[in-house]
């Protein structure tokens, strides 16, 4: 059976490679390898939440969660050179291309690790991610449980999903969630999910 993209330590046999990210306002060359995702071109998927995003805030602290080797996070710090950005994988090859392609492209703003090597403490005013569909749906749902409360009030998550691969229905449970989602973009296969924090509840001094 294939491996997942998704291993931890991919045992797949290493052939390294690059792919260029060509967006109108930054141009990479990315060092990618085999058992990662997309390894040979910048997912399409991704390419239209980087086309469609508005761009994150200019400062704070940034997340793209399943950061894969990178096209996200080091966009996300481009984009935004003030704030500090966070890639979490659980792919220990992908981060460390990662960790390359940051350095390649001369962005110290940005750092990438597994999730128990950031600070719980943390909190994030955006979210981009093109999230692991692929781990099923279970997963997927602990995987959003677990960061979206770590969105700042008024902070906002960007997913990115085929349609085909579910995009109505989470965006329908991401809303019985508490999660006010909205979808952002339709291109071709692909649905952009805009996700709010959820609003606080009220307490009795609210209404006094
Ligand atoms: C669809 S890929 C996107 C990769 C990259 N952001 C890109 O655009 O090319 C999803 C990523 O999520 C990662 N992933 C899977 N399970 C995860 C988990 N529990 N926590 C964080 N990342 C995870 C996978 O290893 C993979 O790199």
């Amino acid at each position: 059976m294939g491996e997942h993209y998704f291993a931890n330590r991919p045992e797949t046999a290493s052939r390294p490679r690059t792919v260029d990210l060509v967006l109108p306002d930054l141009h990479l060359r990315l060092e990618t390898d085999r058992g990662m995702f997309s390894p040979d071109r910048v997912d399409p998927g991704t390419r239209v939440l980087l086309e469609s995003v508005p761009p994150p805030p200019a400062t704070g602290t940034l997340l793209d969660l399943g950061c894969g080797y990178g096209p996200i996070a080091l966009t996300m710090a481009h984009r935004s050179p003030g704030a500090t950005v966070y890639g979490v994988d659980v792919n220990e090859r992908a981060l460390d291309l990662a960790r390359r392609n940051a350095t390649t492209a001369g962005l110290d703003n940005v750092r990438f690790g597994l999730a128990e090597e950031i600070d719980p403490a943390l909190r994030f005013d955006a979210i981009w991610s093109n999230p692991p569909i692929r781990i099923g749906k279970a997963a997927l749902h602990d995987l959003l449980l677990a960061w979206l409360p770590r969105l700042t009030p008024g902070g906002v998550a960007h997913l990115v999903v085929q349609k085909h691969l579910g995009s109505d229905s989470l965006q329908r449970w991401l809303n019985e969630r508490g999660h006010p989602t909205e979808r952002l973009t339709s291109r071709s296969a692909y649905r952009v999910l805009a996700v709010s924090a959820r609003p606080r509840a009220r307490t009795g001094s609210d209404t006094a």
